[in-house]
């Protein structure tokens, strides 16, 4: 087991930890009267906030976006903002794109929240609501543990102000708490049977010249989020679509060099007429499921997890692939190409 896999074998440990503390972290903001929420973040971190959005909304009963930070302008917001929840997300806590967005969103009177990796983060420094997600200790560049973790510290906090203001019944609350007790019982079955698939195929999956992951809209931020872990461990070009957006014309620039990482939850019925017309140019095409499939094109997770909840397993064969590519062709996939790029850049801050 190398580090990433380590993170995210104890992931469903730490994420129960996240629940059990959640009631106590959520108690002060829940009371603030929250009418709007807007997330912020780079990278794994904004993937967390695009994945969570629309969950959110279905649990909060109130409007929820999620935005990258260089498109946070003073215009965005509303006259009055004083109930709006305006959330940073930075694992590392150091991101300074996400701090200025959320200076700018602080000067419009937003109600300021950070979810740092850390306490005492850079961010927080703005911070009228600290809400530290309890990530434990992730080390490698490339996060996995945080990203799951982040997505709960969301999710809890949308079930929170649900309850609060009247949207989501208690008893809905505690059948949501139970099933995601579930899925994180489900999720080492999914862990051990992504492992395995990965290992049998990654000579054959290590060959990947260039890697396109496509998937439902439901799963849009962790589509994006499974071709960032790729790309910045295999480091080799990857992109992640909607289905429907690689339709309109993505397609075009499949050949034989191209491999394609298709996420099929069920919900779109064209996955198999796709592989077929894609299959006239390239061998490359893997489908990822939830069923029991388990041949060198197609692995299915064989677990039963609410369809809500399945992010909490979908990204996991990518991140596996993420672990263990690399490492056939000598890189260390938790070490960032180079660990002082940040610094030349100016684009994060030692936290204080
Ligand atoms: N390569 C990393 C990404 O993996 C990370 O998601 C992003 C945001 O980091 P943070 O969440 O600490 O703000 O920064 C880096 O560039």
């Amino acid at each position: 087991m190398n580090l990433i896999q380590n993170y995210l074998k104890e992931t469903p440990m730490q994420l129960g930890k996240i629940v059990e503390g959640s009631q106590r972290l959520f108690d002060s903001v829940v009371k603030k009267d929250i009418k709007k929420i807007i997330i912020t973040g780079s990278g794994t971190s904004y993937h967390s906030g695009l994945q969570m959005q629309q969950i959110m909304r279905v649990k909060s009963g109130i409007s929820v976006s999620a935005t990258y930070p260089f498109q946070v302008t003073p215009e965005i917001f509303d006259e009055d903002s004083s109930r709006t929840l305006f959330i940073g997300i930075s694992q590392g806590g150091s991101s300074l794109s996400t701090y200025d967005a959320m200076e700018i969103a602080k000067n419009k009177g937003c109600i300021i929240a950070t979810m740092a990796g850390e306490k005492d983060a850079y961010i927080d420094q703005l911070a009228d609501d600290v809400l530290t997600v309890n990530i434990g200790e992730e080390k490698a560049g490339a996060k996995t543990k945080g990203y799951y973790a982040t997505k709960v510290n969301l999710l809890l906090l949308a079930e929170y102000i649900g309850v609060e203001n009247g949207h989501l019944s208690q008893s809905d609350f505690d059948a949501d708490q139970e099933s995601l007790k579930k899925t994180f019982e489900e999720y080492p079955i999914a862990l051990n049977r992504a492992l395995k698939w990965v290992e049998q195929n990654k000579e054959d999956l290590a060959k990947a010249d260039n890697i396109r992951v496509v998937g439902p809209g439901q799963l849009y931020g962790d589509v994006l989020e499974s071709a960032l872990k790729l790309l910045e461990t295999c480091r080799i070009p990857v992109t992640g679509y909607d289905f429907d957006e690689f339709i309109h014309g993505i397609y075009n620039a499949i050949d034989e060099k191209s491999t394609v990482l298709f996420m099929d939850d069920g919900s779109e019925p064209r996955v198999g007429k796709i592989v077929e017309v894609l299959g006239q140019w390239t061998d490359r095409l893997y489908v990822i499921g939830v069923s029991d499939a388990e041949d060198s094109h197609k692995f299915g997770y064989d677990v039963q997890v609410p369809k809500d909840f399945q992010t909490f397993v979908f990204p996991l064969v990518f991140q596996v692939m993420a672990s263990v590519l690399p490492e056939l062709k000598g890189v260390d996939p938790s070490q960032p190409k180079d660990p002082n790029f940040h610094q030349e850049l100016g684009s994060k801050k030692y936290n204080y």
